[in-house]
């Protein structure tokens, strides 16, 4: 007990707090120390006398000392850095002082061409290399959807959902790499999954009920972050829960954990002595992004970038960050993404008027970033080092008033993950690579509301919209092998106007890269908008098909199936659902359609050998 005799004059600050110190650890006592030299004394205030919830009181140690460890230098280091950051922003200091914007270039890929099927093929070859990073700790509020984000159909055809997609994607690259890897050693790819108090069970649940979708258990790491806690004031006083003097307000602190989480997990040791190279960083509802994966990574190894963020073109004011080249009056330069919500404020600071609009392309000059982060694991571990993994913060206080002297409600550090290379020296080399959105990005973010109030011509970024966003690139990717797809029609669901496309669906181990796919499809192949077609197995082959109907076809790897001639059946049709009718599943009624499912050809082949399929 000696830190408390020496640490009287501290406690004197909190009478209410040194009576009860004969309850406390030696720990304890030390958190309470911090929490007393960092301004916090309010947090004793109402404490009552020794004996009178004792339990309470050590609970809130509990959690005092959860806050303390779970943030790259504690407690102390949280409250300076919010002093400093609610100082600037008191008197209104941007963020990118002396900084002025200016368009990055970056690498350009096209579908389909000669680069981009080099680009895939090296891709492959690195995918073993790799480590995958889903980033899953966020409640998805603008969706207001109650499961876990993670859960929902990616579309609704076959039903698989986000999570199951995402596994079976990285299953199907890692068998693709190993394949033509020179050693036949075979690997598995990790694959680690950030959750939060908000998401961890139901992700754990989601994995241990669908034997973790074909992955090994040893495969998956979930790595759960921490909430951080609420501010009240200025001076960075801790907020106590209204309901609870024992217990503070916490919040999240954004998909930036992810690095601290990384670095004390120990894992990036490990990888690098497993020879890994990579580190793909992804969100939790991109239903396209596997399409964009092996020729960016293909991308990241011939350029040898240390940091490739994954871009698309960007409709001013669209809810994605705009990739920025920041010039400081100083000579120093840095790549990076500014926040949607900073971008025009920006602009508007440095002399463009209009602030966040569209060029004459009909698009933001600045490249959209989708989130999707390749980083070069040797210089990412030596970085972390450096930094445990510390993000730069910011803070967004509501104010009450013009004084900035009140909040609204109580306010928190946040951090993104995408400011990683902000800390990077010059010599880093940061880059990033740009496709086209209908390949690449097609999120599931916003309730039907919302969406359905998007300016026109703006990504609804909603269910309806992710899921018919599927069905365009797959038509589109099979029309480029060849095949002729049936002009789309246009429709509207949950108020919003979409294209729907033929509902083409596949497994990732039907076709990860183009030219896998074209080796798949030939001859004379054609597929009206009212078809549906769903391959579920690996060796199905497509030639001189004629489909208008559905078509659903599941096979075991050492079955080769051929699907050739007219198939003609009533199909399944698409019918109009209301997002307020809860007589129907969440999951369905966020989209605003229903499949009804009256006729099908659908086959099944559990038996080695070669098929055909025709009507
Ligand atoms: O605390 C958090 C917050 C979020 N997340 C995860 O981070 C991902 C992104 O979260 P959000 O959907 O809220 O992100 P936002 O839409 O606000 O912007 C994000 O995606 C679009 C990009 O252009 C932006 O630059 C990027 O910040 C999700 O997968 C979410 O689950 C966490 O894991 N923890
Ligand atoms: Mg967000």
């Amino acid at each position: 007990m000696a830190s408390s005799v020496d640490s009287s004059d501290i406690f004197s600050s909190a009478l209410a707090l040194q009576s009860n110190l004969g309850i406390l650890s030696t720990d304890q006592i030390d958190l309470a120390k911090i929490l007393l030299e960092n301004g916090q004394s309010h947090l004793f205030l109402q404490w009552p006398e020794l004996g009178v919830d004792d339990k309470e009181k050590l609970d809130f140690f509990d959690q005092i000392a959860c806050l303390n460890s779970s943030y790259p230098g504690g407690l102390a280091a949280y409250i300076k850095t919010a002093k400093e950051l609610l100082a600037d922003s008191k008197v209104g200091k941007n963020p990118y002082d002396g900084f002025s914007p200016s368009v990055p270039s970056g690498e350009n890929l096209t579908f389909g061409n000669e680069n981009f099927i080099e680009m895939e093929k090296r891709g492959v070859i690195e995918a073993r290399n790799s480590a995958f990073v889903l980033v899953a700790g966020g409640l998805g509020e603008r969706l207001g959807y109650n499961g876990i984000k993670v859960a929902l159909p990616r579309e609704t055809t076959t039903g698989t959902c986000f999570l199951q997609h995402y596994i079976e994607s990285i299953l199907a690259l890692q068998e693709a790499s190993n394949k033509v890897a020179s050693d036949e050693s075979q690997r598995d790819i990790p694959f680690i999954i950030m959750t939060s108090d908000d998401t961890h069970s139901r992700t754990q649940d989601l994995l241990e009920l669908n034997s973790y979708f074909g992955m090994k258990p040893t495969q998956v790491h979930l790595l759960k972050q921490e909430k951080v806690a609420c501010l009240d004031d200025n001076d960075a006083r801790l907020a106590l829960d209204p309901h609870n003097k024992y217990r503070i307000q916490t919040k999240p602190h954004g998909h930036g954990d992810v690095h601290s989480l990384l670095y004390s997990s120990g894992l990036l040791h490990k990888w690098l002595d497993a020879g890994l190279k990579w580190v793909l960083f992804f969100q939790d509802t991109n239903g396209l992004l596997f399409n964009a994966i092996p020729a960016s990574l293909g991308v990241s190894a011939t350029k040898q970038y240390h940091v490739n963020s994954l871009a698309v073109p960007r409709k001013a004011k669209e809810a994605i960050g705009g990739i920025t080249k920041l010039t400081h009056a100083d000579g120093r330069s840095m790549v990076i993404n500014v926040e949607y919500n900073q971008l025009d404020p920006l602009l508007r600071a440095t002399g463009f008027p209009d602030g966040d609009v569209n060029c004459e392309t009909g698009f933001s000059p600045f490249p959209g970033n989708i989130n999707q982060l390749i980083l070069e694991l040797g210089s990412y571990k030596e970085e972390l080092q450096k930094t445990e993994g510390a993000i730069k913060e910011f803070v967004n206080p509501k104010y009450k008033d013009s004084t900035k002297t009140a909040f609204k409600s109580s306010t928190r550090l946040e951090c993104m993950m995408q400011d990683y290379p902000k800390t990077l020296p010059p010599t880093a080399r940061v880059g990033f690579t740009v496709m086209d959105i209908w390949l690449a990005y097609a999120p599931v973010k916003n309730n039907p509301e919302d969406a359905a109030k998007v300016p026109k011509g703006n990504p609804y970024h909603s269910a309806t919209s992710g899921e018919m966003a599927i069905y365009r690139a797959n038509s589109l990717i099979l029309q480029k092998a060849g095949v002729k797809v049936g002009e789309p029609v246009k429709q509207v669901f949950n108020g919003q106007e979409v294209e729907v496309w033929s509902r083409i669906t596949w497994k990732p181990k039907w076709g990860m890269i183009f030219s896998d796919i074209k080796k798949k499809v030939s001859g004379n192949c054609e597929v009206s908008q009212r078809s549906t077609m769903a391959i579920k197995g690996r060796t199905v082959i497509i030639e001189d098909l004629s489909l208008d109907g559905a078509l659903i076809v599941d096979s075991i790897d050492d079955a080769e199936v051929k699907l050739g001639g007219l198939i003609k059946n009533n199909g399944w049709t698409m019918e109009s659902v209301d997002y307020k009718d809860t007589s129907v599943p969440e999951e369905i009624r966020i989209r605003g359609f229903r499949f009804n499912k009256l006729e099908q050809h659908e086959k099944k082949f559990t038996q080695p050998g070669t098929f055909y399929v025709e009507d």
